[in-house]
């Protein structure tokens, strides 16, 4: 059996429909360039790492030709086979792989678009942690402020012990096969990759990320991803 390898893929399919705009929020220009140009960028600053970084569309996307001129380059690709849910992209996207080549046993990175603040380390620093462990994991964060749940008239319930707490970022990491076969049992009850292997009865390490790798959402956002990316760009090191 040939040595596993790392594939990445990139689900950009979404509408943005919280962000707002007349555009999907994948294609707002932040500090100079389309959003997803940003998060592609940090997986082609690990040259060789990837045997394939793959980007998932709608199959109606008219804008990704102009967003990224250069893309698809040598070990990169298209896949137009965006669902109607993050899952179902996601699923389909993997499906993709595994018809072009993708053996089960291969690791799969996905990362959302709409993190494009992902860094090169960041991403090298989940591939240490999981790529010898016998499930994968995930980038996620603890929880910086206490946490309550609300009842239904919009007052406090309760507040909830927030130790072993952790917001779910991407990249999450796992073997395709395994991957694949959950998220096609699981349809678009799981809104991450984690979720799906987790339902097959196994546990992801949480890996640390950042508060910075924060998921492009609301139309504030923009801003403050803007910001950091220029702070990133004065400081060297973007
Ligand atoms: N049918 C979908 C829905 C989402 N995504 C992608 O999944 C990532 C995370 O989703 P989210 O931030 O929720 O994006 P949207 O679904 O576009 O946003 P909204 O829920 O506000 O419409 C994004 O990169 C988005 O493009 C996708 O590929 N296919
Ligand atoms: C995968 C994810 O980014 C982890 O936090 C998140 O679950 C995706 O959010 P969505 O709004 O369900 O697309």
């Amino acid at each position: 059996m040939h040595a596993s390898r790392f594939f990445v893929l990139i689900p950009s399919a979404g509408s943005g429909s919280r962000a707002g705009g007349d555009a999907p929020k994948q294609y707002r220009r932040i500090a100079g360039q389309p959003m997803v140009a940003h998060t592609l960028e940090a997986f082609r600053a690990l040259p060789g790492r990837f045997a394939t970084v793959a980007l998932v569309v709608a199959p109606d996307d008219r804008a990704v030709e102009a967003a990224l001129p250069r893309f698809p380059g040598a070990g990169e690709a298209l896949l137009r086979v965006g669902g109607a849910s993050r899952a179902a992209s996601v699923r389909n996207g993997l499906v993709a792989l595994r018809d072009a080549g993708a053996s089960p046993h291969d690791w799969v990175l996905v990362h959302d678009a709409a993190r494009c603040l992902i860094t090169p380390t960041q991403i090298e620093s989940l591939l240490a942690a999981c790529e010898h462990d016998a499930v994968g994991g995930l980038l996620a964060h603890r929880l910086a402020d206490t946490l309550k749940s609300a009842s239904p008239d919009g007052r406090v319930a309760v507040t909830l012990a927030r130790a072993d707490k952790w917001l779910a970022q991407t990249p999450q990491m796992f073997r395709i096969g395994i991957l694949l076969d959950a998220l096609e049992k699981m349809g678009d009850a799981v809104t991450d990759e984690a979720s799906a292997i987790e339902s097959r009865g196994l546990a992801p390490l949480l890996v640390e990320g950042s508060a910075q790798n924060f998921k492009v959402t609301y139309a504030e956002d923009f801003a403050l991803a803007e910001a950091v990316l220029l702070a990133r760009r004065n400081q060297g090191t973007a």
